[in-house]
């Protein structure tokens, strides 16, 4: 488990400058303290980005992209971005749930049937972040 502190300065230019470029979290699960004032962080829902409200003390669970291979793609790892904000700086926390480096991640076995064959292939969490840019997708089977 790790935790980011970010920090996003204002900015004018929100056409060439992103807060955080679009990416899904390679986490378990992220636990994301979202800036209460000014607003940010973005996901993606088909071909549209969704602004996310904060609402006041409360945190947002993020399910990282090791949740959707154990859950054999029950459970989906989302894309999301952060935007900058043309007059505020914005600060977040994002505390990361991450397996063990020696852990081997892969399918619930018992989520594995005829039905729904497995759809990753398995991995060691060191290995992970080797796999490119969207890890997850050479995962696939
Ligand atoms: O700043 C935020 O609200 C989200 C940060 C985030 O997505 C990340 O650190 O991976
Ligand atoms: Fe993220």
């Amino acid at each position: 488990m790790y935790a980011r502190f970010n920090y996003y300065p204002r900015c004018p230019r929100l056409d060439l400058v992103y807060g955080l470029k679009p990416h899904a979290d390679g986490s378990t699960m992220t636990i994301v303290l979202p800036d209460e004032e000014v607003l940010g962080l973005q996901f993606l829902r088909g071909d549209q980005w969704i602004s996310v409200s904060t609402i006041p003390e409360a945190v947002l669970i993020n399910i990282g992209d090791i949740m959707e291979i154990m859950s054999n793609g029950i459970l989906k790892s989302p894309m999301h971005r952060v935007v900058t904000n043309a007059t505020s700086d914005r600060i977040s926390v994002a505390v990361f749930c991450c397996p063990e480096e020696e852990n081997e991640i892969g399918p619930a076995e018992g989520l594995i049937n005829e039905d729904t064959p497995r759809l990753y292939k398995k991995i060691f969490y060191s290995e992970y972040y080797q796999l490119g840019k969207r890890p997850i997708e050479a995962l696939k089977i």
